[in-house]
Formats: structure tokens, sequence, C-alpha cells
């Protein structure tokens, strides 16, 4: 089972407002606890300008200064790593040297832009890692640029980000929900939207373009960490173009599969099964899930990226329309990044919790969250299966348990 660390129900908290020793009369006031009382000790020294000074100068505490100085000097300058990536991917750089190292003059006519402002590009990919100088003044990939050859769906990730950093603009406004829609609660047009059945082909199609080039890292996690071979029939729900189907089917060759998903989405995938010679197996139905009853006669339900883009009250809604459309037995895969994974927190808890906040609906949850509105609705043997790369998606599956408590 990979390692989560549930922030579910953590310890007390103290509203002390000017120290953790100050213990105000009244009711439902506590004691910071030992641990509390240890860490406001910490941070005081920490943010001691003359513990820094001498933490800095003093041989053996400044390598561990110069590491947490740097990592939040990262933290300052993130948004400009992020945009010294955007412009190299824009500019296809790292297509450029994919076939062997080239000069600055010679980057500078591809991209194209002026040999100093390619320099100064240049200079920055390299200390991203993102490219490296190799011999006579050229420029190859980097460790960084290589790794984003191989992930397509990455490089199209980096590319809609345009949109998020500039939904992300003023922060505050978006915490206060002052910010009105932006450009991502466009894109993803669905979200918060209860007329999404409605949506036309133009709507749906570059967010199922993007979900369908990311598709094959997520695919890889669950088939790695799920064997569908003992089932008979899959029902992905919110299947976007096909491309987990196809992956799936791929992998198991008796499966037969049902998509479902928004009519023009469900349209899209139909062409797709019908082009890769799956429609003797796979055929796709077009629908809401918070409007329409699901399709029955699976024996295993997947939801790959869906949960997390809806509020809790649309999530119990599907989760419960599922319950009823699956046998006793019958298993729900969800595979989608979760909260709290030690490790990677800042993924789900930084970036989608803001990502999904500027998209205008959902929240990334916990597997304890997830675990509790599973059982809410009748799943039991909830369990978090193991994958390479949890920042990328955790898998998890439950099976309808005898008791159908949404039946009775
Ligand atoms: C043999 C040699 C030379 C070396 C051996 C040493 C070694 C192991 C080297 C490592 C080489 C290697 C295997 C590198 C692999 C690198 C990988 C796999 C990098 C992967 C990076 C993935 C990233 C950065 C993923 C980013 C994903 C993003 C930003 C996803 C965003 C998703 C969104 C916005 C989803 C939206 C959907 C919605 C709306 C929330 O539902
Ligand atoms: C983030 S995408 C994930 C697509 C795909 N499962 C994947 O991982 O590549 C969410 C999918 O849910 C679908 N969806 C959203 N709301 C829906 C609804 N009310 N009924 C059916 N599908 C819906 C969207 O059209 C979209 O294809």
């Amino acid at each position: 089972m990979a390692a989560i660390a549930h922030r579910d129900g953590g310890g007390e908290t103290s509203n002390a407002p000017c120290g953790a020793d100050v213990v105000p009369s009244g009711h439902g006031a506590s004691r910071p606890s030992l641990h509390d009382r240890l860490l406001g000790w910490r941070d005081s020294i920490l943010s001691n300008r003359s513990f820094q000074r001498f933490a800095g100068n003093f041989a053996l505490t400044r390598p561990i200064a110069r590491r947490r100085a740097g990592a939040l000097f990262d933290l300052c300058a993130g948004f400009v790593y992020s945009q010294v990536l955007f412009a190299c991917v824009r500019l296809k750089l790292f297509d450029q040297v994919a076939d062997g190292p080239l000069n600055s003059a010679e980057l500078a006519s591809r991209v194209p832009l002026p040999v100093d402002a390619t320099l100064t590009l240049l200079d920055a990919a390299v200390s991203l890692q993102l490219l490296q100088r190799r011999s006579e003044g050229r420029y190859g990939l980097g460790p960084r640029g290589a790794a984003l050859r191989g992930n397509p769906g990455v490089v199209a990730m980096i590319e809609h980000h345009a949109m998020l950093y500039d939904d992300l603009r003023d922060p505050i406004a978006l915490l206060r929900g002052d910010a009105g829609a932006g450009q991502l609660a466009a894109y993803w047009p669905y979200a918060a939207n209860r007329k999404a059945a409605n949506l036309p082909r133009q709507a749906i199609a570059p967010y199922t373009a993007l979900m369908a080039a990311s598709q094959p890292m997520i695919s890889q996690q669950v088939l790695s960490a799920y064997s569908f071979r003992g089932h008979r029939c899959l029902l992905d729900v919110g299947g976007g173009d096909g491309s987990f189907i196809a992956a799936v089917a791929a992998e198991t060759s008796k499966l037969r599969c049902v998509l479902f998903d928004l009519p023009a989405v469900a349209d899209q995938a139909s062409e797709r099964f019908h082009a890769e010679g799956l429609s003797s197996r796979a055929v796709a139905i077009g629908g809401s899930f918070l409007a329409n009853r699901l399709p029955e006669g699976a024996d295993i339900v997947s939801l790959v990226r869906v949960i997390h883009d809806h509020d809790d009250a649309d999530v119990m809604t599907l989760l419960r329309a599922i319950h009823f459309s699956l046998p006793i037995g019958g298993t729900l895969l969800i595979a989608e990044p979760i909260s709290g994974v030690r490790g990677a927190e800042p993924i789900g808890d930084a970036y989608f919790a803001f990502y999904l906040l500027a998209m205008g609906s959902g929240r990334p949850r916990t597997f304890a969250r997830l675990r509790d509105m599973l059982t809410e609705v009748g799943f039991g043997d909830v369990a978090l299966r193991p994958v390479a790369m949890p920042m990328l998606a955790s898998v998890i599956t439950a099976r309808k348990s005898n008791i159908d408590v949404n039946q009775t």
C-alpha cells in the first residue's frame, strides 16, 4: 500500500492571538500541546535574523542554511522558472535539438528570436537542466528536457498552463470567490454546469484532446496497479475520447467496454472506436451522470480523473448512480491525483487545489475522505493500490457490498 499521510482529523489547534502560551479565559480555550509549543520555539529561532546570520556563517550549519535558502528562493522564483519552461515548449526548443546539438545562431534562426534573446533563454534553460551545453558552443537536451520529450502529455499540460497562470493573477480574489469565471472555467465548460449535456463538439474538443494526450501516463499507472483480466465488462464513466478504454482493451482481449460521457464527447469516442477497429467490443453512450441512469451490465466501473472535478453533492450523486448500476460484488476503480500523498503533498494540496479553484468546481480529496464517501453509498473493501508515480494518479478500488443501502 502506498504511503499516505492523512490530514483529515488532524491535531488540536490554538486560536491564541499573541503567542502559543497565552490561554485566554472563557469557553473552548485549550492549552497548546507540547508538540505545538516545541514548533513555536523552532519557528521563533528560524525567524530570528541573528540566528539566520549565525547559521549561514557557521561551517556545520552553512550547508543546511544554503539548502533551505535555495528552496525558499525556488518557491519565490517558481513562476519565472515555469515561464522559461513555457517559452521553451512554445518555441519547440526541445524538438529543435532532439536530433543533435545546435549552436545559438542556428537556434536563433529556427526559433526565431534575436541572437541575444535566444542566448538569454538558452542560459536560463541550461540552468534549469532543460538544456545542456555541448561541445563547440552547441546546446543539446538536458536531463529534464529529455524526460519531457518522452512525455508529450506533459508538454500539452505546460502549454495549457498559460490559462491557469492568467487565472491565478490574483489568488486572494480567487480564494474569496471574487475573481469571476476565468479562462479555465471556459476551457472546462462542464464544471458547475447543469446543462453540460448540451455542450457542442467545439466546446469539448480542446479539453478532450488534452486529456487524450496525457492519458497514456495515467493508464500506465492504472494497468500496473490493477489487472482487468478477471472482468467481463468495463464501464468507463467520463471516459473522454476512449483513450483509457483503448489502453485497457490492448491488454485484455476478451473484455467488453462501454464508455459513458457527455453526448459530444461520446460521439468522438465512437468515431475513435470505429477508426481503431474496436467497435465490436467497445461502445460509447452519451448522457450526463448527474441527470441520466448509467448503463447496466458491467462488472467493473472506472472513474479516471473524474471525481476531483466535482463538488461533494455531485460526487455523491455519481457514486450512487454507479452503485446502482453494478451487480453485488461489482468493482469500482478510481484513478486520480489525491491529496495528502506523502512526498507529493504540494501536487494535491497546492497545484490541484488551486487549479480546481480556478476551474470553478471540485477539489482534490484524501484517501480517507474518498473512503468515507464510498462507504456512505454502500461500497466496501476500499483499498489504495500502490502505483509507481502517485503524483500522476493514485488508484483506489472498492466493491459493492451485499447490503445495497441505495436500493432499500
Ligand atoms: C539510464 C540512465 C541514463 C539513467 C538512469 C537514472 C534514471 C532513473 C533517470 C530518470 C530518467 C527518467 C525515467 C525520467 C522520467 C521522468 C518522468 C517520468 C517525468 C515525469 C514528469 C511528469 C510531470 C512533470 C507531470 C506533470 C503533470 C501535470 C502538470 C498534470 C496536470 C494535470 C491536469 C491539469 C489535469 C486536469 C484534469 C482535471 C480538470 C483536474 O480533471
Ligand atoms: C478530466 S476529464 C477525464 C477524461 C478521461 N477519463 C481521462 O482521464 O482522460 C473528465 C471527463 O468527465 C466528463 N464529464 C464531466 N461531467 C460529466 C457529466 N455530467 N456526465 C458525463 N460525463 C461528464 C467530461 O466530458 C470529461 O470527458
